[in-house]
């Protein structure tokens, strides 16, 4: 990052007035009746309806628009465990992004947790306030364990966005690129580099949906996951392979995929050089990728390149999904986040870079064509089209898989954000 983009960042953030989010009231309290109705002593008649039948909080309350973005900041982006402060405006982010995609409030929450338990005592104590939870930022292995407890213990959605959310939208995209380069998904090799949150998840749902795990080798900063090692978590030994292959240097020989989701700089045009005919690269690490798609490409002018970056094209990141999974998960009233769920998400995104993206996307980027090719695979963040299509699946596979504690919306698929409260 140049000191210029640096200094910008820093301003955007302070000015005109600290961080990115404030709360909105949503009803009249101008006169001492509106006061009277909101407050005391009007307020008492939803506490006696809700205390009565829990169920209606739904009907008086934000809670089902209402999602709390938690993290400890103990994997904040690529930058490591710099504690719950710290991740801040990471969750703040994450919560603009809620709102302006999906009209999703957000509450953000920096746990300071001095372990998992704590961490998850936190979640299941303050969880009945909201609609769902989405975890962001926490590393592995505990992630795994906070995810499975909580999703256990919460009737809500409890969704590791880091997890799922990049898996889905690594899916969707590898789907296409797939198409693209003509390579199936049954025969590619797949290097992953990165066995925390989002690689375990991508690998798994990589394999759900047809790649062969002997394809797949997995890298940690110890190198490539081997069943020879002794080292391994749990969830890094269920991905583990019988192989000589030792270095990313040895692995990606061949490689038709390169994931990576650990740091900056892991992968040198050399290594490109080594891949198969027609490579896909998806260096998603933020905010600096594996290898910079310029280097990338002069490597490998064949390649397919994406990061998680809204500064190149291909920008493979979870924004894609997780304001959309929220969104039908909360409108069917989902009790959790099932396969099903996750498996339409990638469809439905994968699905919209076949038709041509509306004017609003063309313009903010740049007034270019935008047609389904190596440089547009996986559709534009700010595509309105996310919103009705990805929520709809999502919602639809809620209730056909029979987690949904109400039927599919009528109001749906939604248009714009105008229409995501239908008349009561
Ligand atoms: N584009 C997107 O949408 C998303 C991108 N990401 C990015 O992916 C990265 C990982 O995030 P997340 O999974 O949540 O973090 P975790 O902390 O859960 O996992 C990080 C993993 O990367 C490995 N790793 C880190 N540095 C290296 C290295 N130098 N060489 C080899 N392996 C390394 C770690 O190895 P070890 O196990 O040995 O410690 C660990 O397995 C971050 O940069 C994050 O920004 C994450 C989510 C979404
Ligand atoms: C995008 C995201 O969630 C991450 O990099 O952690
Ligand atoms: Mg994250």
């Amino acid at each position: 990052m140049s000191e210029d983009f640096k200094k910008a960042a820093l301003d955007y953030h302070a000015k005109p007035r600290p961080g990115k989010i404030s709360v909105e009231v949503t009803k009249s309290a101008k006169t001492s009746r509106d006061l009277s109705l909101a407050y005391s002593p009007g307020v008492a008649e939803p506490v006696r309806e809700i205390a009565r039948e829990p169920e209606l909080a739904y009907r008086f309350t934000a809670k089902g628009n209402l999602v709390a973005v938690i993290s400890d900041g103990t994997a904040i982006l690529g930058l490591g465990n710099l504690g719950a402060l710290a991740s801040k405006p990471v969750m703040e982010g994450k919560g603009i992004l809620f709102k302006l995609f999906a009209g999703i409030d957000v509450f953000d929450i920096e746990v300071e947790a001095e372990d998992p338990q704590a961490f998850i005592d936190t979640v299941v104590r303050i969880h009945t306030t909201f609609g769902g939870i989405n975890l962001e930022d926490i590393r592995a292995p505990e992630c795994f364990e906070i995810e499975r407890v909580l999703k256990e213990i919460c009737d809500v959605p409890v969704f590791h966005d880091d997890q799922h959310g990049t898996a889905i939208v690594v899916g969707a995209g590898l789907l296409n690129a797939l198409e693209i380069q003509n390579k199936r998904i049954g025969d590619i090799k797949v290097v992953c580099v990165g066995a925390g949150a989002a690689g375990v998840a991508s690998v798994r749902l990589l394999i759900e949906m047809g790649a062969r795990k002997e394809n797949i080798l997995v890298l940690d900063r110890k190198g490539v996951i081997h069943n020879r090692r002794d080292d391994l978590n749990q969830y890094k030994a269920a991905l583990a392979n019988d192989t000589d292959k030792r270095t990313l240097d040895d692995a990606i020989e061949g490689a038709d995929v390169f994931i990576g989701v650990s740091g900056p700089d892991m992968l040198t045009p050399e290594m490109v050089k080594k891949m198969a005919d027609k490579p896909i690269i998806f260096a998603l690490a933020n905010p600096d990728p594996e290898i910079r798609p310029e280097v990338a490409k002069a490597a490998r002018a064949d390649a397919i390149i994406a990061t998680g970056r809204s500064d190149y094209p291909n920008q493979v990141n979870n924004v894609l999904c997780f304001p959309y999974m929220f969104r039908g998960a909360l409108d069917v009233r989902s009790t959790s986040i099932n396969e099903d769920m996750k498996l339409a998400a990638v469809h439905a995104i994968a699905e919209l870079v076949r038709e041509a993206p509306p004017q609003e996307v063309l313009e903010a980027y740049g007034g270019e064509p935008l047609s389904f090719g190596p440089e547009y695979i996986i559709p534009k963040p700010n595509d309105p089209r996310l919103l009705g299509r990805v929520s709809a699946a999502v919602a639809r596979a809620a209730v056909d898989s029979g987690v949904a504690r109400k039927g599919y919306p009528s109001h749906y698929p939604l248009k714009s954000l105008d229409d995501i409260f239908p008349e009561l």
